[in-house]
């Protein structure tokens, strides 16, 4: 496979921002280009989601591609929002989240992120998970990236947002899935 051909599709520039950071801080390197496409999202478990929008992504693209879903789970509400956190983030906000939980007895959390490969057009995307425990806080650091500010992980004391970078880069979901999905890019070699 030509890697220079595949092309991870998102429309969120902070995520295409960690990918590219992620790929090139260590390991084997892989080339990606990268395109904005509007691609509905469909609802079901995370899976679903992530399958639907790659087969989409790849018909629309005519080739191979990568896109990647995050979902933020709250184990007091069963895994909810999940794949539906985006809404929830920008209806509710950061206290709103946190106001979500008020009553239960657990803010435990995980940060889930499904990259989905296709290898073109009519082929069965192949799914790559990273998951993350931590739990909701009101937020703390800056408010730049989705819900980075009211996420921490288990055993940091930091939120994702107070995190440096690198230090995110290193334990979050999206390193665990990336690093999957990178092994499987060099199996293909
Ligand atoms: O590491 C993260 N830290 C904080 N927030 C995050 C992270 N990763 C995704 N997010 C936010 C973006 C969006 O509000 C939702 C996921 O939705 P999701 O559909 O996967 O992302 P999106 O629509 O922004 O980009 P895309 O064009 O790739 O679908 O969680
Ligand atoms: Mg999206």
């Amino acid at each position: 496979m030509a890697k220079a051909n595949l092309t991870f599709v998102t429309g969120n520039a902070n995520k295409l921002k960690e990918v590219k950071a992620i790929l090139s801080a260590g390991g084997k390197p892989i080339e990606i280009e990268s395109r904005s496409l509007d691609i509905p999202e469909v609802q079901g478990t995370t899976q679903e989601v992530a399958i639907a929008k790659c087969r989409r992504a790849a018909e629309l693209l005519g080739g191979p591609c990568i896109t990647e879903d995050t979902a933020l789970c709250f184990e007091s509400l069963h895994g909810l929002p999940g794949p539906y956190i985006k809404y929830f983030l920008a209806d509710l906000g950061h206290e709103g989240l946190n106001t979500l939980l008020v009553g239960f007895p657990t803010k435990a959390a995980w940060a889930l992120c499904t990259f989905a490969y296709s290898a073109g057009p009519g082929t069965e995307p192949i799914l790559f998970e990273g998951r993350t425990d931590g739990s909701i806080v009101p937020a703390r650091g800056p408010g730049i990236f989705g819900w980075d500010a009211v996420f921490e992980p288990t055993g940091t004391g930091l939120t994702y947002a107070e995190m440096p970078t690198d230090q995110k880069n290193k334990l979050s979901h999206r390193y665990k899935a990336l690093e999957k999905l990178r092994e499987f890019l060099h199996s293909l070699d």
